[in-house]
């Protein structure tokens, strides 16, 4: 709760000030509306017309002061939550590729949907928490200003019960996080509904053991771990109302027994303690659910942590530093090597050492069998992947973490998992209006979709189509270098005559560099060098 407070004050001070100073001047309102029916009661009809007024006039206040701190409090929350999306976006954009591919999409998605909104609704209670201590704060005054002796029965009861609600919320603490555990494994669950929607569907028994073993119980751990937590809420909080009432009950009847004589006093007390107890109530558990904030603050903190954690050799984005200007851009490995996981584990895919050289304007193709490690040399190759030894080398300047973010920028590249953004964000605009219109008459995509304002109309296409698509957007790229990870493979031959005879020549031609990886052998003889991998090595660099 304490990161709460440093984070809503440092976002803004002056607002928190704000907060705290208008919540205490709406308790005081209300306190002192108790104190003024208090006396109403037993006022005479001469006094009564400057009552009404003040009473208008404090019920003005609550209203305002209710109010304002209400505001301030959202928009300070929602800032602070817009604050942690950034934050958490570029943190994600920012850490190493490999250290995404292992956390998964699961916890990011429950980060970012479960607990930036349990912070916000936290926050959001703070003005109420300020009015409530305040109001049961002058409410006490008022008490002890009616008869101090009073007090000797309301301050212990007050204490006994903080005590025993901040003793039994304690033992809520595990099962809240318990409960938040639980949704890291339900989100992976609910990606795994989605992504794999069409396999599901067209497969009733994997469907049904999908649901049965892994859905089902992904969601039955959390029906369970948040009914425990709830059903133990409950009990603690209907546990207290009812004590409440009992410590109320006691209060009262031992008041008329310690105020006997004095009727004002009684009234005062009777009055001032069925006020004051909802908010005293609704304050210690307040208080009783600060650690689910705490649990949420720690979930976003060994997100970030897990974020920036380097993967063995991997590092996270530092800033970018610009790699020296060259007009030749040539790409150099020297004995680069990579392993997934534990190098000495039975499992772990090791790649190379590889040597290899990407000159302008030369073609490479880059062959092999399935699982040979072609994709992974080819996110060694953008930068994506950081060697594990060997040198990568960029127009003679070794690539580190502090220009790998420029060096992958020299880069454009279409994966077999490519995304297609629909607006061309990062696409030179002057190049865009002609150039677009040409590339998608070359790919007959002109009757199905245009450029508008920066965007594709639409991105709804088939396979092939949206592949020829994320074509354009790399041409219109215009970088150093290029590569594709089987593009032509689900192109009907026109199109991949377009690749290998138009496209890839053209590219070469204005001088940039190009990978291909591929299985096409009808166009091998097209490639200026065939590299064949096997098992993560190179087993044959030949020139076409
Ligand atoms: N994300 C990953 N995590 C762990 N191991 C991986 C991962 N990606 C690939 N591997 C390992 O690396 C090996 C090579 O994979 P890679 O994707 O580079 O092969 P490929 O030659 O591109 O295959 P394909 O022709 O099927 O696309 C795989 O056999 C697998 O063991």
């Amino acid at each position: 709760m304490l990161s709460l407070f440093s984070l809503l004050l440092r976002r803004s001070s002056t607002s928190m000030l704000a907060i705290s100073v208008i919540g205490i001047a709406a308790g005081l309102c209300n306190s002192a509306l108790i104190a003024l029916i208090s006396q109403a009661l037993g006022s005479t009809p001469s006094t009564l017309e400057t009552m009404v007024a003040g009473y208008l006039a404090l019920c003005a206040g609550v209203l305002v002061g209710n109010t304002v701190p209400e505001i301030l409090l959202a928009r300070l929350s929602r800032a602070i939550t817009s604050d942690l999306r950034l934050k958490l976006g570029r943190r994600i954009l920012a850490a190493p590729f490999r250290r995404l591919e292992m956390i998964g999409k699961g916890p990011v998605l429950a980060a970012l949907a479960q607990d930036v909104q349990s912070i916000v609704n936290t926050a959001s209670r703070l003005p109420s928490l300020v009015v409530s201590l305040t109001i049961v704060l002058g409410c006490l005054g008022y008490m002890v200003w009616l008869s101090p002796r009073g007090m000797l029965l309301v301050l212990p009861a007050m204490a006994l019960l903080v005590l025993f609600y901040v003793f039994a919320a304690r033992r809520l603490v595990p099962l809240w996080r318990q409960e938040r555990d639980t949704q890291d494994e339900l989100h992976r669950e609910q990606q795994q509904v989605l992504d794999g929607i069409k396999e599901l569907k067209l497969h009733g028994p994997r469907r049904h053991e999908f649901m049965e073993r892994d859905f089902a119980p992904a969601v039955e751990h959390v029906r369970h771990a948040s009914l425990r937590a709830a059903i133990s809420g409950a009990l603690l909080s209907n546990f207290v109302h009812f004590f409440t009432w009992l410590v109320l009950g006691v209060m009262l009847f031992g008041v008329f027994t310690l105020t006997t004589h004095d009727s004002e006093a009684t009234r005062g007390y009777v009055l001032s303690l069925m006020y004051m107890w909802g908010p005293f109530r609704g304050l210690i558990e307040d208080i009783g659910r600060w650690p689910q904030v705490s649990i949420a603050l720690d979930k976003l903190a060994q997100l970030e942590v897990s974020l920036s954690e380097p993967v063995p050799d991997e590092a996270a984005d530092t800033l970018a530093v610009a790699l020296p200007p060259g007009g030749r851009h040539e790409v150099l490995l020297e004995g680069v090597t990579y392993a997934f996981g534990d190098t000495d584990a039975a499992h772990s895919f090791h790649v190379g050492p590889i040597d290899l050289a990407l000159r302008p304007g030369e073609l490479v193709f880059v062959v092999g069998g399935n699982g040979s490690g072609k994709t992974t040399l080819a996110k060694l190759l953008t930068g994506l992947y950081t060697p594990k030894s060997g040198r990568l080398m960029w127009n003679g300047v070794p690539v580190t973490n502090q220009n790998r973010e420029a060096y992958r920028n020299t880069f454009s590249a279409i994966f077999t998992d490519f995304h297609l953004f629909e607006n061309l964000r990062g696409v030179d605009p002057t190049l865009l209006e002609g150039g677009a219109r040409e590339y998608l008459r070359l790919f007959e995509l002109d009757t199905k979709l245009q450029v508008v304002e920066g965007r594709f109309s639409t991105t709804s296409l088939s396979t092939g189509q949206r592949k020829r698509l994320a074509m354009i957007v790399a041409l219109l790229e215009d970088r150093p270098f290029y590569l594709f990870d089987e593009w032509a493979a689900d192109q009907d031959p026109e199109f991949r005559e377009v690749f290998y005879r138009k496209i890839l020549p053209e590219l070469a031609a204005r001088g940039k560099g190009v990978i291909v990886i591929t299985h096409d052998d009808r166009y091998f003889h097209l490639a200026h060098r065939v590299i064949k991998l096997e098992l993560g090595r190179t087993v044959t660099a030949v020139a076409a």
